[in-house]
C-alpha cells in the first residue's frame, strides 16, 4: 500500500487549499511577498456547548513546519496546472521562487494540553506575507481537529471521574490519519489507552483491549469461548458477558474465573456492550462479589459519551472501565472546531506595524487587531483571568480592567500585583528554527491533567457552564473599539459616494 508512504513520508508541503497558492502567486506577482506580517490562529466558541478548550496537535505543526520545502515533484505539479485558455497557471519564476523558497517565519504558540479560551491567539505567525498565508490551512487542520478531540476527551474522562477510559475508536475514525490523530489527542485529554495498535507503535499510547462477539460465536458455547480465551490469557481476561445472556454470561464468566483462580491466577473483569448498564453492572457486581471476585473489574461500552457515562454515574452504575470509541473519535455532536487564522498586523514601508481589523456584521466575528499576547493571572494554584494584550504595553502591576470582546459590558478589574501570572504564548520557532523542545506525549498529559485542575469545575460542567473570564487589556479593547469606527466610517463614506 502506498498511502501511509506517499502521505506521511512524502512531502505534505501541497496539503493546502488551492486558493493559497493562488494567492501566493499574487503577491509574488504584486512585489507583496516579503512584506512582514503577523497572523494568528483562533477559534470563537468552545465546542460542545462546554466551557472549555483543550488544545492538541502542536507537536503535528512543529512535523510540519520542520519540512516545510516544495519537493521537485510538487513545483512539477504545480508547473503542469493550466488554467481554462491553455496557459500554465504559475509563472516559471514562482515556480523557482517556491523552489528556493526557506521557511524563514517566527512562530509562538501554547503550548499543547493548555486549557485555552475564544479569541486568544493559539498559535501566532509572524514573517513573510506569503509563508504566513501559506501556512493556514494545514495550522487549521492540524489544531482544529486535535484540540477538537483532546477536548471531547477531557469531557469524557472528567465525566468518568478518575475511572480509566480506553479509546475504542478506530473502526468508526474519519479514516487513518483522523483515528491516528485522534487516539493521540484522546490520550492528551486523559483516555489511559488505545485500541489502535499503530498509535501504540507511533506515539508510545498504552494500548489495550478485551474480545469480540465473533470470538464467542466461533464456538459452541460461550464458556468454551470464555475457557479457551483464559487459556490464551490467563493473566489479562476480560470476558465480554453479552453475546447471548448476560447474566448467564456473568455466570460463565465467574465460573472460568475460578478455574483459572485454581491455576493461581486471577480474571481481570468483564465487558457488557448492550442492554441496560446500569441494571447489568450492577447484577454483575453484586454476582461476582457474592463470588469472591470483588476485584474483578467491570467494563461498560456501547455508544458512549460524556452525557451518558455521566449519566450512568447518577444512577450508581458498578462501571469500573469505560470503553469509548465513535462518539470520541469523530467529536460527534460536533464534528469541527471552528478555529480561524486571520491577519492582525502588517509592517508598512517605513517598518511601522499597523494593525489590522476586518469588520463583521456579528461583532463576535471581528478580529482583534495587533501585535498581541496572552497573560493567565492565577491565585493558589486556581486560574482567575486570562488577559489578551498588546506585546508593547505596559501593564500597570496595581489595576487593569479587561473587556469581554463579544461583550464590551462585561468587564473585571484585575490586580496583577495580587496574581502569580504565566505568558501563554511560547517561542517555537525563530527565524524558521525550531527552538522549542516537544514534551513527551506523557508530559502533555500531565500538562493537561494540571490545567484542568487548575480550573473551577463550574467552567466544567457539561451543561450551563459558567463563563471564564477572558478579555481585551483596555488599551487593545480601546485600539479594536477605534478601528472598527475608522473602518465603519470609511465603508459609510464609500457608501455615500
Ligand atoms: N442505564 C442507562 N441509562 C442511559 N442510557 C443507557 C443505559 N444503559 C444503556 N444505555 C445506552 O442506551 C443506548 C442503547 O443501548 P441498547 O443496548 O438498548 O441498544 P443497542 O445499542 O441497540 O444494543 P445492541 O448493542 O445490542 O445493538 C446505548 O447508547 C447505551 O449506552
Ligand atoms: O460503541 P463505541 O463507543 O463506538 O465503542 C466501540 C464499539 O465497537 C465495538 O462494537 P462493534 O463494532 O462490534 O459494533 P456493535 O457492538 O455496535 O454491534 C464494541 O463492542 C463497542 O461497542
Ligand atoms: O478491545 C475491545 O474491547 C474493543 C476494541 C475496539 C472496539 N471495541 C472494543
Amino acid at each position: 500500500m502506498k498511502i501511509t508512504k506517499d502521505l506521511y513520508q512524502g512531502s505534505l508541503t501541497l496539503l493546502t487549499d488551492f486558493y493559497q497558492l493562488t494567492m501566493a502567486y499574487a503577491y509574488w506577482k504584486s512585489g507583496k511577498g516579503e512584506q512582514e506580517a503577523i497572523f494568528n490562529l483562533f477559534f470563537r466558541k468552545h465546542p460542545f456547548q462546554g466551557g472549555f478548550t483543550l488544545t492538541a496537535g502542536l507537536d503535528y505543526v512543529i512535523d510540519y513546519l520542520d519540512n516545510f520545502k516544495f519537493k521537485k515533484e510538487d513545483l512539477q505539479y504545480l508547473g503542469e496546472m493550466k488554467a481554462k485558455d491553455g496557459s500554465a497557471v504559475f509563472e516559471e519564476g514562482f515556480l523557482d521562487y517556491l523552489d528556493n523558497l526557506q521557511f524563514s517565519c517566527d512562530i509562538e504558540a501554547i503550548e499543547e494540553g493548555t486549557v485555552v479560551f475564544p479569541n486568544m491567539p493559539l498559535i501566532r505567525v509572524k514573517g513573510p506575507l506569503i509563508q504566513c498565508q501559506l501556512l493556514e490551512t494545514p495550522l487549521l487542520n492540524i489544531i482544529n481537529f486535535q484540540t477538537l478531540i483532546a477536548t471531547k476527551a477531557a469531557r469524557v474522562n472528567l465525566a468518568a471521574k478518575g475511572a480509566p477510559v480506553l479509546e475504542f475508536g478506530l473502526r468508526r475514525a474519519q479514516g487513518i490519519d483522523g483515528a491516528l490523530a485522534a487516539s493521540r489527542a484522546s490520550f492528551i485529554g486523559g483516555c489511559s489507552s488505545t485500541s489502535n495498535v499503530m498509535a501504540g507503535k507511533l506515539f508510545g499510547i498504552p494500548v489495550s483491549g478485551t474480545h469480540a462477539h465473533s470470538w464467542i460465536m466461533s464456538f459452541e458455547t460461550e464458556l468454551e469461548a470464555f475457557e479457551a480465551y483464559a487459556d490464551a490469557f490467563p493473566d489479562q481476561c476480560i470476558f465480554l458477558v453479552d453475546t447471548y445472556d448476560t447474566i448467564n454470561g456473568i455466570k460463565n464468566a465467574i465460573k472460568v474465573g475460578l478455574v483459572l483462580r485454581a491455576k493461581g491466577k486471577e480474571m481481570m473483569g468483564i465487558r457488557i456492550d448492550s442492554g441496560d448498564l446500569t441494571y447489568f453492572s450492577n447484577k454483575a457486581r453484586q454476582m461476582l462479589d457474592e463470588a469472591g471476585f470483588p476485584d474483578a473489574k467491570i467494563v461498560a461500552s456501547n455508544d458512549l459519551d460524556e452525557h451518558l457515562i455521566s449519566s450512568l454515574n447518577t444512577q450508581e452504575a458498578s462501571i469500573d472501565i469505560w470503553g469509548v470509541g465513535t462518539k470520541l473519535v469523530t467529536a460527534f455532536d460536533q464534528p469541527a472546531l471552528g478555529a480561524v487564522y486571520k491577519l492582525s498586523a502588517i509592517k508598512d514601508e517605513t517598518g511601522e506595524w499597523v494593525p489590522k481589523i476586518k469588520l463583521s456584521q456579528q461583532s463576535l466575528k471581528i478580529n482583534i487587531p495587533g501585535a498581541h499576547r496572552v497573560r493567565r493571572y492565577s491565585s493558589n494554584g486556581k486560574a482567575v483571568a486570562d488577559m489578551i494584550y498588546l506585546e508593547n504595553q505596559e501593564i500597570n502591576p496595581r489595576g487593569t480592567v479587561i473587556i469581554d470582546p463579544s461583550d464590551p459590558t462585561r468587564r473585571k478589574r484585575i490586580m496583577p500585583a495580587f496574581y502569580q501570572e504565566e505568558e501563554l504564548l511560547i517561542p517555537i520557532f525563530k527565524g524558521g528554527k525550531v527552538i522549542y523542545k516537544s514534551p513527551s506525549l506523557l508530559d502533555i498529559k500531565e500538562r493537561a491533567k494540571c490545567q484542568l485542575a487548575a480550573f473551577d469545575s463550574s467552567h466544567k460542567r457539561l451543561v450551563n457552564p459558567h463563563l471564564y473570564p477572558v478579555g481585551l487589556e483596555e488599551n487593545l479593547h480601546h485600539l479594536r473599539m477605534e478601528l472598527v469606527l475608522k473602518a465603519k466610517k470609511f465603508e459609510n463614506e464609500k457608501d455615500e459616494f
